[in-house]
C-alpha cells in the first residue's frame, strides 16, 4: 500500500542555502508519510487528492484556503511548522473536522535569542559600524562614535507569554530593568525570577523604556498595537524591537516616528508584508534594520519544528491527542 500523503510548500526545492532545512524536514516525514510538493499537486489534483491526510504549512505556504481543504476529502490535520498561525482560519479548517497544530517550546529560545541579538545590535550599533569598517574611505577608527548602553536600561517587553519571559530572563542577565504589559499578569514568583514589573496599562509603561520589544502573537487585540500614540509616548532615544508579527506594529506610524525623531531606532524581524516591497520606505531608512523573519532559523530549533509538526500529523493520522493542538 502507498504512504499517505502530506501536502507542503515547505520550501522552494530550488532555493540553495534552503536544501538542508527541507533534507530534513522530508527525512523527517518520509520516516511515515510521502511529501507531495504543492507544484506537483496542481499538476494532476484528482491524482493525489484523496491520499492527502495532512497539509504542513510554514509560515504562510502554502496558503490554507477552503477551496483546497475542500479537494482533500481525507485531511486529517493542518500542521502548522511555527508557533504563530494567525494566518490560518482555525474556525474554518476545523468546521471540516480537521485538526490544527503548531511547535510551541522548540523555538523560545532561538527566537528569544534573536531579540537579544537584534537589540543589542541596534543598541550598539554594530551593522552600521560594520559596513563603515569595510569601507574603503575607512581610514582612521573613529573613537568619537557613540552608541547606547545596554546593560542598566530599562526593557518594556510587550508579551510576557513563553518568548518574552525568555526575553526577559536574558535581559535579566544584561542587567536590565524590566518592564512588561501582558494581558494578564505573571504570578509574583515568576515575576520576581526575572524582577519584571508590571504594567496592565501599556502606555504608561511605554515612557520609562529605552528599549520596547513586541513578542506578542497577533490576534484582533493586538494589531497595530504599537501605532502613532504609542510612538509619541517613548523616550526620543528608545529602540524598538520587533520579533513577533509584523502586523502588530502600524508600519506608517513607525515611519514617521522614526523620521520625526519619536524615536531613535527599529530592528525589526518581522514586516508586513513578507519581504516588504523594495521601495518600501522601511527598507531606506538608515535607522531601521530588518532581517527575514528568521527568529527560529537555526538548524536544530528547525529539526525540532519539523519533529513536532511530524508528531502532531501521526498522532492525528492514529486518532491519538496532539501534542500541540490548536482549538482557536
Ligand atoms: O514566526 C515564527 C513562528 O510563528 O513560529
Amino acid at each position: 500500500m502507498s504512504k499517505p500523503l502530506v501536502l507542503c510548500s515547505y520550501l522552494d526545492r530550488s532555493a540553495g542555502r534552503w536544501n538542508g532545512v527541507t533534507d530534513f524536514f522530508v527525512n523527517i516525514f518520509e520516516k511515515r508519510f510521502k511529501i507531495i510538493w504543492m507544484d506537483d499537486f496542481e499538476q494532476d489534483v484528482a491524482k493525489y487528492a484523496k491520499d492527502v491526510v495532512a497539509i504542513a504549512s510554514f509560515i504562510k505556504r502554502p496558503p490554507v484556503t477552503e477551496e483546497l481543504i475542500k479537494k482533500l476529502p481525507n485531511l486529517k490535520i493542518v500542521a502548522n511548522i511555527g508557533v504563530g498561525y494567525n494566518h490560518l482560519d482555525v474556525p474554518m479548517i476545523r468546521s471540516f473536522g480537521v485538526k490544527v497544530s503548531n511547535t510551541p517550546l522548540v523555538l523560545d529560545d532561538a527566537t528569544s535569542d534573536l531579540g537579544m541579538a537584534l537589540l543589542l545590535n541596534a543598541g550598539r550599533q554594530l551593522h552600521s559600524n560594520i559596513t563603515l569598517l569595510r569601507s574603503p574611505e575607512t581610514t582612521q577608527i573613529d573613537t568619537n562614535y557613540m552608541t547606547n548602553d545596554v546593560s542598566g536600561t530599562t526593557i518594556g517587553i510587550l508579551g510576557m507569554g513563553r518568548i518574552g519571559y525568555k526575553v526577559a530572563q536574558r535581559a535579566k542577565a544584561f542587567n536590565m530593568k524590566i518592564l512588561y504589559h501582558n494581558r494578564s499578569r505573571r504570578d509574583e514568583g515568576e515575576e520576581a525570577n526575572i524582577g519584571a514589573q508590571y504594567y496592565s496599562n501599556l502606555n504608561e509603561m511605554l515612557p520609562h523604556c529605552d528599549y520596547v520589544m513586541v513578542t506578542l502573537p497577533l490576534t484582533a487585540e493586538t494589531q497595530k498595537i504599537m501605532g502613532s500614540a504609542q510612538f509619541k509616548l517613548m523616550k526620543s532615544t528608545a529602540i524598538l524591537v520587533n520579533i513577533s508579527r509584523g502586523g502588530t506594529v502600524d508600519q506608517d506610524a513607525l515611519v514617521h516616528a522614526l523620521t520625526h525623531g519619536e524615536i531613535q531606532f527599529a530592528a525589526l524581524d518581522v514586516t508586513e508584508p513578507e519581504p516588504l516591497p523594495r521601495d518600501h520606505k522601511l527598507l531606506s531608512l538608515e535607522n531601521v534594520i530588518i532581517t527575514p523573519h528568521m527568529g527560529s532559523g537555526t538548524l536544530n530549533t528547525r529539526i525540532a519544528m519539523a519533529q513536532k509538526a511530524f508528531d502532531n500529523v501521526v498522532a492525528a493520522v492514529d486518532g491519538t491527542a496532539l501534542p500541540s493542538e490548536v482549538f482557536k
